[in-house]
């Protein structure tokens, strides 16, 4: 696959976010980890969630990574942040369906995750399959993530 892969977080998802990027640089799939901070004891580490959420969404919006995993405390704040920049889809998904529909339904390239919400095993398992899904661009559902664009082109 050979994602280029965008992590990042707030002081409230830094620990998820440093087993995550740890665990997507041990991973086959993952050609490079593009890490926009917070960095544990850096001077970035009180960067609030808008900065990082909108960076990541224009580092997809640029070419410069393929997809983004974005921990805050809840996830919420992350997405809402990231989809402000036109042509990105981001969403928190904390099931397992959830995370295969955003990729297969909606060709998220951002995933979100709350630190707070869900446990850490299970936001690793998470990325893992996240990972292993690749939107059908001649899918049903192609035609209704266009209609998003579309609007977006307005
Ligand atoms: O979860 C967050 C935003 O969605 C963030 O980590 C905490 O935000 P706060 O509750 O406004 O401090």
């Amino acid at each position: 696959m050979n994602y280029r892969i965008v992590v990042g977080c707030d002081d409230a998802g830094l620990d998820y976010k440093e087993q995550l990027a740890a665990d997507l640089r041990a991973d086959p799939r993952v050609a490079e980890v593009i890490d926009l901070g917070v960095h544990r004891g850096a001077d970035d580490v009180h960067r609030p969630y808008p900065e990082i959420g909108l960076a990541a969404g224009e580092a997809i919006r640029d070419g410069e990574a393929d997809r983004a995993v974005l921990v805050c405390g809840t996830g919420i704040g992350m997405a809402l942040s990231a989809n402000k920049v036109p042509g990105v889809r981001a969403t928190t998904a904390h099931d397992s369906f959830s995370v295969e529909r955003s990729i297969l339904s909606n060709n998220c390239q951002v995933l979100t995750l709350g630190q707070r919400v869900i446990g850490l095993e299970l936001a690793r398992r998470l990325v893992a399959e996240w990972l292993g899904y690749t939107f059908d661009e001649r899918s049903a559902s192609a035609a209704k993530v266009s209609l998003i664009s579309e609007y977006e082109r307005c």
